[in-house]
């Protein structure tokens, strides 16, 4: 489970990020003395960067190590109110070690934000150490099971070989070391991309619940005098939960896609090839932020799709949603990511395509839509013929969504800049539009890579099946989205119309083969520890067993009787 850890634990950060922080940023030397107690849980660690006045602005992060050359140490310090570390896991309870991000000062200069390792308790009795106040931050929205903590750090002094000196170094006299790339120093991009695959498991499990619990649950009347139908039979239940069950297919691709990308391009990075970082970044960042987004908003509607019984906790929902909503802040807070993808990647490739570079990657369709400006444009100007059938045309028609984003967000800034704004100015005032290219640009890569899965799909059945989804993917994003598709003259308001037409057939066509293709996600009852998802369908005997299983049923009259009740009625 510590793969993938159904719940929230306390030693996640020490797996998921102080371990292969180590083994991104660390000298064999420091492997040796780290990774190898770490691995045996003799050292536990956390990632400790944000600071109560920063998490976003890393550059703006105020804990200092200054190096002290007559000692050989770094002086780790929390020079303010603000610069205390603030939300790590696992930092308030549980872990020994931190690996502090800091401002580099040696030789009187700050180098910037580098990562030390730094002890916080003693290894036996695990006492704060001197100069360390460590704490719980206290009570949050969810994520009880993770103590998340604050580090104010006075003074404290660490070797000079406690910091990671991988890629950065500082020699004994003091002198820094550059390293190849200022950007090997961020991190993050491991957890970024894991976060897609996480996005899919919460999808998969919240749509294998709701509609389980759709096909048992029967209420009202569809025809009078017939009994109560199955839930699933309503249109608008389908129309809930059919694109959620479409998306949950979606992100496991993309989730694979990710994981393989982030393997081959860091393993390039081992190998001191650094060109494919920015595309990893932006690809990571965005997808990040694409995913947790949507399922974000998904888990909810599977949630209330069940009624009453989905605002139980025997549902498991109330729990997904809890445990997987902080995925839209932490790693990189969702807005900034998108901006990061889109002021980073998009508007700097498009710029590179408009003067003829030949992109290559997730943004090469840039260089075809620079190529098509050059082109006279076809008298008619109007939208092609819309096919709600041929998923690769749909795939062009969300790179041409996509493409016109990224033109009308770089348009926006020139714009801005023309009208004598600062460059800072016209990016800021320009950021809707760089979300929202952001965004298109996700879809655009979430819905080719959906088609081209399907390529690898021998079985006849199961293509035309996921075929059906992927059609119903691409066109009810096409649907939330009509407005973009409209105002960049890819789809006219008939079209539109048959889009919908189209979706609802594909809702029926799927609803013979909802059940199958959430039990094809595999998710046992253990993992699911849901009363209304289990396979068996046998919901409302498990609800009445699990209700009378509450502690507050320990005993027929409660304390509160005597206690509250019965004073207060002798006092009326
Ligand atoms: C050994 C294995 C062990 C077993 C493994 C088990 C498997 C996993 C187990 C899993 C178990 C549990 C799962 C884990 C649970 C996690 C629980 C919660 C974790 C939460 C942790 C956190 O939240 S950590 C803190 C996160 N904080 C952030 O992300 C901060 C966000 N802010 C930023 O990133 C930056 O401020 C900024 C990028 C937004 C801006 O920074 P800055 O202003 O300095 O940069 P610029 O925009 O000017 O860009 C400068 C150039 O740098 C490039 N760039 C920026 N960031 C990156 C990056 N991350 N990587 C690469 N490149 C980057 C940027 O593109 C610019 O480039 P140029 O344009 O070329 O100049
Ligand atoms: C459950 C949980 C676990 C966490 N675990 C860790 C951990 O283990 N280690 C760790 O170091 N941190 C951790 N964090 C902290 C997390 O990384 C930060 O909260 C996150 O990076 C967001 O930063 P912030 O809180 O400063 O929000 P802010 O950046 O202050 O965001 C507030 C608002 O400002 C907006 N904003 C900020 N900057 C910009 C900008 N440039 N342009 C436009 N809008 C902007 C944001 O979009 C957002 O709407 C955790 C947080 C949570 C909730």
């Amino acid at each position: 489970s510590c793969v993938h850890p159904d719940r929230p634990e306390p030693l996640d950060l020490h797996l998921g990020m102080f371990l292969p922080t180590l083994l991104n940023q660390a000298t064999p030397e420091q492997m040796e003395r780290f990774f190898t107690p770490a691995w045996n849980l003799r050292i536990i660690g956390t990632y400790a960067q944000t600071e109560m006045g920063h998490g976003t602005h890393l550059r703006g992060l105020e804990t200092t190590a200054t190096f002290d050359p007559s000692t050989q140490e770094f002086v780790l310090h929390s020079p303010t109110i603000s610069s205390i570390k603030w939300w790590p896991g696992g930092l308030g309870k549980t872990s020994n070690h931190a690996i502090v991000l800091a401002q580099l000062h040696t030789q009187g200069r700050c180098h910037g934000l580098h990562a030390f390792i730094v002890p916080i308790r003693d290894m036996d009795t695990h006492v704060p150490l001197p100069g360390v106040v460590v704490g719980d931050i206290g009570p949050k929205f969810g994520f009880s099971e993770v103590d998340n903590g604050f580090l104010k750090l006075e003074h404290v002094r660490i070797p000079l070989d406690n910091m990671l000196m991988k890629f950065a170094k500082v020699e004994p006299d003091g002198t820094y070391v550059k390293p190849p790339s200022a950007k090997l120093t961020y991190g993050m991009v491991f957890i970024r991309s894991m976060i897609v695959g996480q996005s899919a498991l919460a999808l998969a499990k919240s749509c294998t619940i709701a509609i389980r619990y759709s096909a048992v649950r029967h209420q009202s009347e569809l025809r009078p005098g017939e009994p109560e139908p199955q839930i699933l039979n309503y249109q608008t239940q389908q129309h809930k939960l059919f694109p959620v069950l479409a998306a949950a297919y979606a992100f496991t691709f993309v989730g694979q896609y990710m994981k393989d990308t982030y393997r081959r391009i860091s393993g390039d990075i081992h190998a001191g090839d650094y060109s494919q970082l920015p595309e990893l970044h932006a690809l990571s960042a965005g997808l990040k932020a694409f995913t947790t987004w949507a399922a974000n908003a998904a888990i909810e509607v599977c949630r209330m799709s069940c009624g009453g019984h989905g605002y139980s906790r025997s549902s498991a929902l109330p729990d997904i949603y809890v445990e997987f909503t902080p995925t839209c802040t932490y790693e990189g807070e969702n807005t900034v990511m998108m901006l990061q993808t889109a002021s980073r990647y998009l508007v700097k490739s498009y710029r590179q395509a408009s003067v003829g570079q030949r992109l290559q990657g997730s943004v090469s369709y840039l260089s075809e839509a620079a190529a098509q400006r050059l082109r006279p444009r076809p008298v008619s100007g109007g939208a092609a013929p819309l096919s709600t059938q041929d998923l690769l045309s749909l795939v062009h028609l969300y790179q041409r969504r996509a493409a016109s984003l990224v033109e009308l967000a770089a348009k926006s800034i020139q714009q801005e800049l023309q009208r004598g704004r600062s460059q800072e100015e016209a990016w800021n005032h320009s950021s809707i539009d760089l979300v929202r290219a952001s965004d298109a640009h996700c879809h655009f890569v979430v819905v080719k890579l959906f088609v081209d899965k399907l390529e690898q799909v021998d079985d006849a059945a199961v293509k035309a099946v996921l075929s059906t989804l992927a059609l119903l993917y691409a066109l009810k994003g096409l649907a939330d989205n009509s407005g973009d598709f409209l105002q960049a003259g890819l789809l006219t308001v008939p079209q539109a119309t048959r889009v919908s037409a189209r979706i609802k057939e594909l809702l029926e066509e799927l609803r013979p083969d909802a059940v199958a293709l959430v039990d094809a996600f595999d998710l046992n009852d253990r993992k699911l520890n849901s009363v209304l998802g289990r396979y068996d369908g046998n919901v409302y005997e498990h609800l009445y067993e699990w209700a009378r299983q509450s502690p507050l049923n320990a005993t027929e009259v409660h304390e509160s009787f005597h206690k509250y009740l019965k004073p207060l009625r002798s006092r009326l």
